[in-house]
């Protein structure tokens, strides 16, 4: 199975004009009329917008986590509430919400921000949120070699808000756990009571 861990290396912008072309073409095949003034410029608009949402196929999410740190901090550190985008695999429609990750290093530690940038290598792609949990959990797990890892992902699903079945505001919580998580029940319950929004 492709994972995000072959990660492609397509550069959407080297492709613009074939996606131009093809935004244009679905445009006329759902009876749009792609001459008048509104649409002129949304085949260009639509591309520059997979630019950003689709960025993730640039980037290898291993050295979005670049920059460690040699430090001998034994507890639980958590970077709660970052926020991300993302586009669902099998309708092509946004869904979003929160990465909540803790961990517990040993011997090596991250740039706080280098935690959101792997959240956008891995989320700025088609998706699916049970994916985008275990690749932060695994990937964590490879490049830090923590003791233990603990990923919780909120989502909301435009798939099913906006069409389909319907239930705006319905929520999908996902979690993955490694290493010393997986058998300690009260440090997932701590990690559990931290991310909650006071
Ligand atoms: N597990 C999982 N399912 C998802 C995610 N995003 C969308 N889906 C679901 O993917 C499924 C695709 O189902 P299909 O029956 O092939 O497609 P569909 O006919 O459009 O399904 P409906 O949404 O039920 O109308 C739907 O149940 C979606 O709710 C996700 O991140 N994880
Ligand atoms: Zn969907």
């Amino acid at each position: 199975m492709a994972g995000i861990k072959d990660y492609t290396n397509v550069k959407v912008g080297e492709n613009r004009d074939q996606i131009e072309y093809h935004v244009k073409e679905i445009l006329k095949l759902i009876g749009e009329n792609t001459e008048r003034e509104g649409l002129l410029e949304t085949p260009a608009r639509v591309t520059r917008m997979y630019e950003e949402i689709f960025a993730g196929y640039s980037v290898d999410p291993r050295e979005a986590l670049g920059v460690t740190f040699d430090e001998n901090h034994q507890e639980m550190v958590i970077v709660k509430d970052i926020v991300y985008y993302s586009q669902c695999e099998h309708h092509m429609a946004p869904f979003f919400g929160k990465v909540h990750i803790g961990y517990v290093p040993s011997g090596k530690i991250a740039g706080l921000s280098k935690f959101a940038r792997l959240v956008e290598a891995i989320t700025r792609r088609l998706q699916v949120q049970e994916r985008i949990t275990t690749e932060i959990a695994d990937i964590l797990d490879e490049v830090l070699k923590p003791t233990g890892v603990m990923v919780v992902v909120e989502g909301e699903h435009l798939c099913m808000c906006a069409r389909g079945v319907k239930k705006p505001g319905s929520k999908t919580i996902t979690s993955a756990v490694r290493g010393g998580f997986r058998h300690d029940a009260p440090l997932r319950a701590e990690f559990m009571s931290l991310i909650r929004n006071h």
